[in-house]
């Protein structure tokens, strides 16, 4: 493992650590646990996609405090992100999941299922772009949600943005993932970076500063996981 990138921008492996062994393992749900070793079995590389514990304990807090029962994600992958949002809604509560991955997914549903919170969960596969614009399309849905996350590829990120902030509720939250992108953001453009690492950096610098523009949102960057940008409807 030690040539993956780190999941978190804590420089400190001893207060990640920390953090993960006092607080999130021993509150993660059973089939996350299973869900997210199973991933690193099947998946070994690519199991970094999953959102890490801590940034899972604090998505399902957030929803729990909000009182959210309709939301979105967009970038499944095998739903480690999805089932911990999916244990923190109500049981009539709903979550729109869009990835065109329907193999990924599938490894993770048979935890989804163990965890009985499937029949909240509606997946589309397909690529967000056109599922967001039928979502659109279809009339009913513009300013419904109550949060809608965003962890797919970094370089639609802007273009995602225009479309949920029409589907989000006003007051309500869409939350993008890796704003820190590794910490690179901070970098010098000169400076080296992995062809991983450099090939989203610049959208992302682009959505950090369109988001901070952006007036019909309040906007933050919070440093969990690979940093998660909150932003509220306003208007
Ligand atoms: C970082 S992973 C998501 C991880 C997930 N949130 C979790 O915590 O397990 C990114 C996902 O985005 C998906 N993705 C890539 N391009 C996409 C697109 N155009 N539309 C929707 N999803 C896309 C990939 O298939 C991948 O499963």
């Amino acid at each position: 493992m030690d040539d993956l990138p780190r999941k978190s921008i804590l420089q400190s492996d001893a207060l990640l650590e920390y953090i993960l062994e006092t607080s999130a393992y021993p509150k993660e749900h059973e089939q996350l646990k299973q869900l997210r070793e199973s991933t690193a079995k099947n998946y070994t590389f690519k199991s970094i996609m999953n959102v890490p514990v801590d940034e899972a304990q604090f998505l399902g807090m957030l929803l729990k405090i909000m009182n959210a029962k309709k939301t979105m994600e967009v970038g499944v992958f095998t739903g480690y992100s999805l089932l911990a949002t999916a244990l923190a809604l109500p049981e009539d509560g709903k979550i729109t999941a869009i990835d065109p991955d329907g193999v990924a997914f599938e490894m993770g549903l048979p935890f989804i299922k163990k965890a009985g919170v499937d029949q909240k969960i509606n997946f589309i596969q397909s690529d967000a772009l056109s599922a967001l614009q039928d979502l659109i399309n279809n009339g009913k849905e513009e300013g419904t949600y109550d949060f809608i996350f965003i962890d797919a590829d970094k370089d639609n990120y802007i273009n995602y943005h225009e479309m949920v902030v029409k589907l989000v509720k006003v007051g309500g939250l869409i939350a993008y993932d890796n704003t820190l992108w590794f910490g690179s953001v901070a970098l010098d453009d000169d400076d080296p970076m992995s062809e991983m690492i450099k090939k989203y950096r610049g959208p992302l610098l682009k959505l950090n500063n369109y988001l901070t523009d952006d007036s019909r949102i309040d906007s933050m960057i919070l440093s969990v996981g690979d940093g998660l940008t909150l932003c509220r409807r306003l208007c």
